[in-house]
């Protein structure tokens, strides 16, 4: 088994009262149900062919919606083939399913303004994706030169209301991985928000204290973040601790703890401008456990367990639903779900492993003890 670092859980402040609004905490001999909005994700990677029919059903069991990724190889880069890849994970979807995909465009140095007329007419593609080229995972067809060749692109944005999601790091070789993140938002994202202050910016899985930073300072409803379960639940300890832990790694990479703290407090804090996004990114076991493993955490099937364990620690499970359910509808100007999911303190073991004909997927967590359940009602 591959151990992950788990942090010291703090004492559970069980609260004697009952809160007000849609959360409604429920308490039989400490034993908690909440009973919230179905949530949704905002980042998530379904991928294609065996490996999208094998991980769909874990994000359907648990999101309303997801803003589904376009880094598959060929690159989703026009709406034609983001309808069609909607099409096929609608395919891959299990009987009686109502989950519904988010599509979003790649944006290359070529993208077209009429590209993006064409993605809001067809009433399928929420958003676009700004990958730097060589950042992450399949981001080699990304953008070389925001500003020398996107700008008639980003201007066409604001004009459609379409929302710029960013993987937000630097490529410079020279530039230290951990500092990537931080020279992104100096040298890219605050000179973007100055040019084109009505773009609507996301700020994809924040990773550090700078990035909350950032995001508090700019205009609510214009520029909010996603936030992953790893980097709420884990500092750059975790990617070493016992030896290394390649399932642990994805980028932006980890980072130390007071990074993860300050991401704790600002999605602890009620504040709109975060909200839910897996950044699930499922890699076959054989692709994690080799000598150039890939980048991406596998969080699906625990990531809602995994956030309202957050939220529990910090003592603020009573903001757990705004983070999960309403500040990402909000900020996509879409309406909220009105089904319900149920959260049940009731403790259950991580697989150690996903096996499926074509090869394994080791999950995030992968044979710990969690406590929290989801099941929607
Ligand atoms: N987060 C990751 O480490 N990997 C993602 C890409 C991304 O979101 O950067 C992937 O597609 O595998
Ligand atoms: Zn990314
Ligand atoms: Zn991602």
């Amino acid at each position: 088994m591959i151990k992950t670092l788990v942090l010291p859980i703090k004492a559970v402040k069980f609260p004697t009262t009952k809160f007000e609004g849609s959360n409604q905490l429920q308490y039989k001999e400490r034993k908690m149900e909440l009973n919230i909005t179905r949530p949704d994700d905002w980042h998530l990677h379904l991928r294609d062919g065996e490996l999208l029919e094998a991980v769909v059903p874990h994000s359907a069991t648990h999101f309303g919606r997801g803003i589904v990724m376009p880094n598959l190889k060929p690159p989703v880069t026009t709406t034609a083939a983001a309808v069609a890849y909607r099409e096929s994970i609608l395919k891959a979807l299990p009987s009686g399913s109502g989950f519904t995909p988010l599509m979003t465009l790649y944006l290359t140095d070529t993208t077209s303004p009429k590209e993006i007329k064409l993605a809001r007419k067809s009433g399928v593609v929420f958003a676009v994706k700004l990958y730097p080229a060589g950042a992450t995972t399949n981001s080699q067809d990304g953008v070389t030169d925001l500003f020398g060749k996107c700008l008639p692109v980003l201007e066409e944005m604001v004009e459609q209301n379409m929302p710029l999601l960013v993987h937000g790091e630097v490529t410079d070789p020279d530039v230290d991985v951990f500092d990537r993140e931080n020279v992104f938002i100096d040298s890219v994202l605050q000179p973007l928000i100055k040019r084109l202050p009505q773009l609507k910016v996301v700020m994809e899985h924040i990773t550090t204290m700078d990035a909350v930073k950032f995001v508090q300072s700019c205009e609510e409803g214009s520029v909010a973040a996603t936030v992953t379960p790893q980097h709420l639940l884990l500092n750059r300890n975790a990617l070493f601790q016992g030896g290394l832990q390649p399932h642990n790694y994805c980028l932006p990479v980890l980072k130390r703890e007071i990074h993860r703290q300050a991401l704790v407090s600002a999605v602890t804090s009620g504040s709109k401008r975060f909200f839910l996004g897996t950044d699930s990114a499922p890699h076959e076991k054989r692709r994690k456990e080799c000598p150039c493993g890939c980048a991406g955490i596998y969080s699906a099937p625990v990531a809602l367990s995994l956030y309202a364990k957050v939220f529990e620690e910090a003592g603020a499970i009573d903001k757990l639903e705004a983070f999960t359910s309403f500040n990402g509808p909000d900020f996509y100007g879409l309406p909220r779900n009105t089904s319900k999911t149920k959260l049940s303190r009731t403790s259950w073991k991580v697989p150690e492993c996903f096996s499926f004909p074509f090869g394994d997927i080791i999950p995030m967590f992968a044979g710990e003890m969690l406590e929290w359940q989801s099941s929607s009602n």
